[in-house]
């Protein structure tokens, strides 16, 4: 494994401690590096509506487009019971997650890598490969 992927997936397991999870109990992190070298995180944040919870990759771009906007070159994404992000299968964004990825990737021009951890070690894809043929800017007029 990669000092970056190293660095990453750490980063989002701690994130994922800070997750606000009381109904599912699945506490999910996500951490976002930058080109600049900085890692914005998230965790996911649930609602009693459970409908309206948001997931941590979500809350992360948000944090990202919603303030300085730079180019992502990798994902590292991790999940599981309290205190065990990680140790159990491998965790990749929802559909929903891989759209609202999508939505950085056109911002700052990359693809990024996404690292899903679980137990028995990381996973790469690009976002390309977790979502191929995606819905952009492009089919908009
Ligand atoms: O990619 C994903 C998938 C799920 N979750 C969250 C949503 C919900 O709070 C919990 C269980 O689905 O995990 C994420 O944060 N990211
Ligand atoms: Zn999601």
């Amino acid at each position: 494994m990669s000092d970056t992927c190293q660095t990453l997936i750490a980063a989002a397991r701690e994130a994922a401690g800070s997750a606000y999870a009381p109904y599912s109990r699945f506490h999910v992190g996500a951490a976002l590096l930058m080109a600049d070298g900085s890692i914005v995180t998230g965790a996911n944040v649930e609602n009693a509506s459970y409908g309206l919870s948001l997931c941590a990759e979500t809350v992360a771009v948000a944090k990202i487009l919603s303030g300085s906007r730079g180019a992502v070159q990798a994902v590292a994404v991790t999940g599981g019971a309290p205190g065990e992000a990680g140790q159990g299968e491998h965790v990749t964004p929802c559909g929903r997650c891989r759209q609202v990825l999508n939505e950085i990737a056109q911002v700052g021009g990359t693809d990024p890598v996404i690292w899903c951890d679980g137990a028995t070690g990381p996973l790469e894809m690009r976002l390309s490969e977790l979502l191929p043929r995606a819905f952009g800017p492009a089919n908009l007029l």
